[in-house]
């Protein structure tokens, strides 16, 4: 499972053509000349190489990105190596680049020009063939950061500034492709889909189909139904454990406009500044998010900055958009198992996902990680502090959209939120997870049935009439696929999101005996659903970032669905997955001629547009 797959694969599509090693102006020139095309590969005594990136992670993907840059230039890098720039290379230094290609973390890949030795430039909101003047930062695995000074010579065939909606972009580590048209963003996300399976599994390209094109988002800004900015609590009120925190001599401001309370530091709510560490972006507005949530922001900052001094540590905001509807509120059905009813181990899983831990994505707008990974903690009042005001209650607001519904900005983790999603109404705590992008669902879920009918089509055998939905959340999929099933049984390990998923039936007045809930870690469901007929049962499975797990994954193919739909937010542990389940088959003797499952087909979700993330869909048939 852990196995890496590193990079034998040719150079994917999304590369651009080395440009030719033209003589470069250095700005300043090295110090001293670095050694001729030699790699420098001498360890800083003091430096301690940090554990290698968990699989599939966005550092993960970057260092991919790099081993294989370094590898077209003759450098083969083992993760302990060439952790040191080359020789004159120097942090702060201003250096012109031509821009290779743009690597799947969304960020530009360039090579340091002649004379020195390969060594990769990663800058953000950069283009492929691009003249770019950087600042170079922090030396890491086979590269360097730099943040990006000026385009020198723009790549007009990719960008268009005036396509720009956001007065942050280029600072906040939310968006990179603003600049693209949406073609281009879909384009680019097709290629990172295929590079996930070329070089994060060890497939065969004989067993990998094309990869289809990217079905793009009805709405590509005002999508985003959940953001969660954050902020710092003044430093010299912050506390640990209940002790003061020494404050930091003076906290420098990057110049953004905010509450000028202590010194130099100001209030700054907001999202990660890309490249500024846990530096904290002042953010007034987010296009990519709803209306509605631009709303509530507003009232949000005004609630944290009028009560700023009451924060002894940092927090984050929770922004949630949710449809107003006149029903009563979430009960839990008894036919979903309590917390009593769990395992310790079980326990101790839903607690680790009710926390956001194991939820790939419920993280903020801009995928970095919030300072609480609970977003109950933020309406906690911080140990020390006398009182707080809770931030802003429900903001109520007259807007309505295309289907004619009040929406609320719901800030509180225990609220009931709704969204509809075609005919269907779903209901679940604001703290719970639900997919971000309320306007591509219904494309995305048609697509998933529609993937499950063809499955069996000119096979001679029926339609599968029973659905395991695998991480199913508050029953997203097992609500909107209902109409072709006769069973449904889903799992996932949060007691919130099953007790959402069973009143979810009741608000939609589906028969109950249909559908089977319950709470537990994914592999639990097959020993439930040892009655349905494997030949007749399509599988979807939806796991967090990090993927599935082995038990899962074993259990699965002991199943023997005659479809498995593998939706993911994370294409590069899909493709790990995917790759396990089809080299085990073979090894335990499954041809296709023995029921093998064959990929038929791979394709990307655009839920995330103007950011370089993807949502995969690969179908597996046997
Ligand atoms: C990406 S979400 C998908 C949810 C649902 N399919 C949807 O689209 O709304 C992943 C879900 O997996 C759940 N989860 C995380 N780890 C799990 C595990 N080990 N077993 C079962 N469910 C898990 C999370 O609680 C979350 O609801």
């Amino acid at each position: 499972m852990s196995k890496r797959a590193l990079s034998g694969s040719p150079t994917p599509q999304a590369t651009v053509p080395s440009p030719k090693r033209a003589k470069v102006e250095l700005a300043p020139q090295p110090v001293s000349g670095p050694s001729k095309r030699a790699f420098h590969n001498k360890q800083h005594k003091k430096r301690k190489i940090p554990a290698p990136p968990d699989f599939g992670s966005h550092d993960d993907v970057l260092r991919m990105e790099v081993e294989r840059v370094m590898a077209e230039e003759g450098v083969q890098l083992s993760w302990n190596e060439g952790w040191d720039a080359p020789e004159g290379l120097q942090e702060g230094m201003e250096i012109e680049l031509t821009v290779k290609e743009l690597s799947s973390t969304g960020d530009s890949i360039s090579l340091l020009p002649n004379p020195y030795p390969p060594w990769v430039i990663v800058t953000p909101f950069a283009m492929p063939q691009e003249r770019i003047l950087v600042r170079i930062g922090r030396p890491a695995h086979g590269h360097s950061g730099a943040t990006l000074l000026k385009v020198i010579e723009p790549n007009n065939d990719l960008r268009d500034m005036s396509r720009v909606k956001c007065q942050y972009f280029g600072k906040c580590a939310g968006c990179q492709y603003q600049m693209l048209s949406y073609d281009t963003q879909l384009d680019f996300k097709r290629r990172v889909v295929m590079k996930a399976y070329q070089h994060f599994s060890n497939l065969p390209e004989s067993v990998i189909p094309t990869v289809l094109p990217t079905i793009g988002s009805p709405l590509q800004y005002a999508y985003r139904t959940k953001i969660t900015p954050h902020f710092d609590a003044p430093p010299d009120q912050r506390t640990r454990r209940g002790k003061k925190i020494k404050p930091p001599p003076v906290e420098k401001t990057n110049g953004n406009t905010g509450l000028g309370l202590h010194g130099d530091w100001e209030l700054r709510i907001g999202f990660d500044q890309k490249g500024g560490g846990r530096n904290v972006l002042d953010i007034e507005e987010c296009p990519i998010a709803t209306d509605i949530i631009n709303v509530g922001l507003k009232i949000a900052r005004k609630t944290v900055q009028d009560t700023i001094q009451n924060y002894t540590r940092g927090a984050t905001l929770l922004l949630r958009d949710s449809v107003v509807i006149d029903t009563p509120s979430s009960r839990v059905d008894d036919k979903a198992r309590k917390p009593e009813d769990l395992s310790p181990k079980e326990t101790e899983a839903a607690a680790l996902a009710e926390a956001g831990v194991d939820d790939g994505r419920g993280g903020t707008v801009n995928a970095s990680a919030p300072r609480l990974s609970h977003v109950d903690k933020q309406t906690e009042p911080a140990a020390g502090s006398a009182s707080i005001s809770a931030p802003p209650i429900e903001t109520k607001s007259a807007i309505r959209i295309t289907n004619a519904e009040e929406h609320i900005c719901v800030t509180s983790p225990n609220t009931t939120m709704h969204e509809r999603v075609g005919p269907y109404l779903f209901s679940f705590p604001a703290s719970a997870f639900f997919q971000n992008n309320n306007s591509v669902l219904v494309p995305l879920t048609d697509y998933v049935k529609e993937a499950i009918e063809n499955a069996t089509i000119g096979q001679g055998q029926q339609h599968p009439t029973h659905l395991v939905d695998a991480y199913c959340g508050s029953g997203l999929f097992s609500l909107m696929l209902s109409s072709s099933f006769e069973k449904i049984s889903g799992i996932d390990i949060s007691l919130h999101s099953i007790a959402s998923a069973v009143h979810n039936l009741q608000l939609n007045n589906l028969p109950k005996d249909k559908f089977v809930f319950q709470t537990g870690t994914a592999s639990d469901i097959f020993s439930s659903v040892s009655h349905f007929p494997s030949t007749q049962t399509a599988a979807v499975i939806d796991p967090p970032r990090k993927g599935c797990d082995e038990p899962f994954l074993r259990q699965l193919l002991d199943f023997r669905p005659k479809v498995i739909v593998y939706v993911s937010c994370n294409v590069h542990t899909q493709a790990r997955d995917v790759d396990w389940l089809l080299k085990t088959q073979e090894q335990e003797g499954r041809t296709d001629d023995n029921g093998a499952y064959r990929i038929v087909s791979i394709r990307g979700f655009d839920l995330f547009p103007q950011t370089s993330h993807v949502e995969s869909v690969a179908v597996l048939v046997r």
